[in-house]
């Protein structure tokens, strides 16, 4: 399981997390939703390593990531699919799913199959540039390339921003079988309420840097949690 506790993370004096705390368990997946700049982001960044916290403790299965490299983190497990995909354009698809290879040992440095069985585009478009794939391809890829590094937690980042319906159907149905195929944990953030909704075992609402409501996905059609989500 990881474990968020009390973290605080600043950027120079704005503080972007106030004392946040959550549990992602295995074989669940669970939700943090929130508007624009509420830190949700930010609070993927202080689980990744991608920015240090400022107080309080990421673990993992009881072991404290706090001050290991994001790289590090990736050995430990801690898969990350970034917002915006973050593939890189003039790689091939191949080659891009293969950057995932860099926290494997030697011997488990092959490319699962069941990234092809969930998303066949990807197959065959193995020799395609990664700049030339649709935002929702790229959203695919890059799910692609953290499965790559057998995560036991996979970390999303609006994985439905900017993605055609169709696609964001085929991202929810690779993110249950991750679930239930593996018993992975599976953190996301997103500002599609009607995503989490269905696809979420627990939900997080985050507003100005703190987390102010949590419980089952359908406690999200509750007077008091859309609050904190209409604008
Ligand atoms: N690198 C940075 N330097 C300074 N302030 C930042 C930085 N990144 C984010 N912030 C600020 O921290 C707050 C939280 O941002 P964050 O990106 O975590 O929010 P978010 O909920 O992920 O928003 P979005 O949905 O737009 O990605 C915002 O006020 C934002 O302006």
């Amino acid at each position: 399981m990881l474990t968020v506790e009390n973290v605080n993370l600043h950027y120079g004096a704005a503080q972007a997390l106030r004392s946040v705390s959550l549990n992602a368990p295995m074989g669940k997946i669970t939700c943090v939703l929130g508007r624009n700049g509420v830190g949700k982001s930010s609070l993927l960044r202080a689980i990744t390593g991608q920015h240090p916290v400022s107080g309080g403790t990421v673990s993992f299965d009881g072991k404290s990531l706090n001050g290991m490299a994001p790289f590090n983190r990736a050995r430990q497990g801690v898969g990350y699919v970034p917002q915006g995909r973050e593939i890189f354009p003039l790689l091939s698809v191949k080659e891009n799913l293969e950057t995932g290879f860099a926290p494997l040992k030697r011997k488990d440095r092959t490319i699962p199959d069941d990234i092809f069985s969930l998303f066949p585009v990807l197959e065959s478009m193995l020799a395609r540039r990664g700049g030339d794939l649709s935002g929702g391809q790229q959203q695919q890829l890059a799910i692609g390339r953290a499965m790559v590094t057998r995560p036991k937690i996979l970390v999303l980042d609006e994985p439905t921003e900017g993605i055609q319906p169709s696609i964001i159907k085929d991202i929810g149905r690779a993110i249950r079988y991750l679930r239930d195929s593996t018993g992975m944990a599976i953190l996301l953030v997103e500002q599609y309420l009607d995503f989490c909704r269905e696809l979420a075992d627990h939900v997080y609402i985050m507003d100005r840097g703190e987390i102010v409501h949590q419980g089952a996905a359908e406690t999200l059609d509750t007077p008091e949690a859309r609050r904190h989500l209409t604008v």
